[in-house]
């Protein structure tokens, strides 16, 4: 199936944080590839990742970076489809580091940042699939089914002293 969802990330340590976008579109149904791509340590990689990825049909990157995190930048500035952000949550400043690096871009060069760590890259992959779903009636229904669960679940288990 022809990725729409291009998941990418500075290194394969990152991948505990960012499968949990995969994971989530997975379940939504949301075909994505994913890649590490670094623009520090591969960037020549990163410029024609970036550059042929509306060409290849990918419509929304995720991109997640920790530290000095340049990634989704990068990737912005090489492509005019939206680019997701998530700062992966460093050892030394505890993602602080990677959430400032992505979330204050120039104007002119967005960045969609989401939150530190899982719930970043879980909220990515669903603000990508709502994205997505504007256009696409089938991901929009996954996302609602979704959230009526989400729901539910709350709903049901209202009181905390039970498991
Ligand atoms: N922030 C970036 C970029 C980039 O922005 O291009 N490339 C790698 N990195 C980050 O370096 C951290 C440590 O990487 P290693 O674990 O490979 O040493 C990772 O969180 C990665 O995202």
């Amino acid at each position: 199936m022809q990725p729409l969802v291009g998941i990418i990330m500075g290194s394969k340590s990152d991948w505990p944080t960012m499968e949990h976008a995969a994971e989530i579109l997975d379940k939504l149904g949301v075909p994505y590839e994913v890649q590490v791509v670094s623009a520090h340590r591969t960037p020549d990689l990163l410029f024609d990742y970036a550059k042929s990825a509306e060409g290849r049909g990918i419509k929304i990157i995720i991109a997640g970076a920790g530290g000095a995190a340049h990634l989704p930048g990068m990737a912005a500035s090489q492509t005019p489809i939206p680019v997701l952000g998530v700062p992966v949550q460093s050892k030394t400043l505890n993602g602080l580091d990677s959430l400032l690096s992505i979330v204050q871009m120039p104007g002119g060069v967005p960045v969609g940042a989401l939150a530190i760590g899982k719930a970043g890259a879980t909220n990515a992959g669903l603000m990508a699939a709502q994205i997505l779903g504007l256009q696409d009636s089938k991901i929009m229904d996954a996302v609602k089914a979704f959230r009526k669960q989400q729901t539910d679940t709350v709903l049901s288990n209202a009181d905390p002293r039970q498991s």
